[in-house]
């Protein structure tokens, strides 16, 4: 037996494939700010994150592609910045060896309209939704949902998503402040405006994408912005109707892991049905020096996230 083989048996099986993660790196010219639960916000310090993120990535050599989890400029980036902002971020993001799969957050939404942002970050879109699927090999099927297809922002105003949000809002927030959780008991706290839900249209296009990987023998990861599970993240990051979202995903044997940004802290859990759901730490909340970025291995029976720093390692086991 020659010694890369002794290495290989010793080092156990090698992942079918390999890709990067990163999330809300919510960059903005401006100095340092904090939430408004006051975690330390490191506005201009994200950026070198993103840039360590992508040599790291481009030193592992064998990653097949990238996924961005959200939220690539922050809210308080001064508004005739964004356009320019926006272009230097996914030019960094460029910079990897491969392609690079974006999703959007409330504040890629805060500083430019749908139809300005999808093409930017390369996202196939119909109708402005940024909803859509990708299979990197036979075995596997990525789903990117776009939690903000029922939202406040992001739309026109006068747009039916748009109407159909704010009504939702006024009928399940009381508060006149639409962000403030106050009042608002459990898991009724995520009823806030930073937050979104997924339409009729695009449940029925998860339901058939989920039923043709079923076909397929595909096993499936599910990403989108918003977290998916209550075990996973804080109440006030949920996605409105992700339990409506869970049913339809439960309802099939091929989801395997869901995976989100948006909580800052980051999470893990595996729910009832055996589904993995992990919520990634913020690059924007790394203090300067730090790190929360990290690459992940793909086997037939476990996600393993390799995780830099402050982003947490984390094995996901599944039944194949
Ligand atoms: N407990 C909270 C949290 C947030 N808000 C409102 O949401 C806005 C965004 O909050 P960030 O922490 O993400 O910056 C914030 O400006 C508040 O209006 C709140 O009211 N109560
Ligand atoms: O990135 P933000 O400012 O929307 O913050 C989201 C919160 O962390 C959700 O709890």
């Amino acid at each position: 037996m020659g010694s890369a083989t002794v290495v290989a048996s010793v080092q156990g099986k090698q992942p079918l494939f390999s890709f990067g993660v990163i999330s809300d790196v919510q960059y903005a010219d401006i100095p340092d700010g904090r939430s408004f639960i006051g975690v330390p916000r490191y506005y201009r310090h994200s950026l070198l994150v993103l840039q360590r993120a992508v040599q790291n990535w481009n030193n592992h050599q064998k990653l097949k592609f990238a996924i961005n989890f959200g939220d690539i400029v922050d809210g308080f980036c001064p508004k005739d910045q964004s356009l320019n902002v926006v272009k230097k971020i996914v030019n960094e993001f460029d910079k990897f060896n491969g392609p690079v799969y974006h999703m959007i957050g409330n504040h890629c939404l805060y500083n430019l309209p749908r139809d300005k942002l999808l093409p930017l970050l390369k996202i196939p879109s119909t109708d402005r939704h940024a909803y859509y699927d990708f299979s990197p090999t036979p075995e596997y099927r990525f789903v990117v949902l776009d939690g903000y297809d029922i939202s406040a922002i992001g739309w026109p105003q006068d747009h039916p998503h748009t109407l159909e949000a704010l009504k939702f809002l006024r009928e399940k927030n009381p508060n006149t402040e639409k962000n403030s959780p106050a009042g608002l008991l459990g898991l009724e706290r995520r009823f806030l405006m930073f937050n979104g839900a997924v339409g009729k249209e695009q449940m029925e296009w998860l339901d058939s994408i989920l039923q043709g990987a079923t076909k397929l023998k595909q096993k499936v990861v599910v990403c989108c912005h918003l977290p998916l599970d209550p075990d996973a993240t804080s109440q006030e990051a949920l996605l409105w109707n992700y339990n409506e979202v869970m049913d339809v995903i439960h309802r099939y044997n091929c989801v395997k892991v869901c995976l989100a940004g948006h909580d800052h802290k980051g999470g893990h859990s595996i729910d009832a049905h055996g589904i993995h759901h992990r919520v990634f730490e913020a690059a924007l909340e790394c203090p300067p020096g730090t790190d929360a970025f990290g690459y992940i291995d793909v086997y037939d029976n476990k996600l393993s996230l390799v995780g830099s720093d402050r982003m947490q390692s984390t094995d996901m086991y599944f039944s194949p």
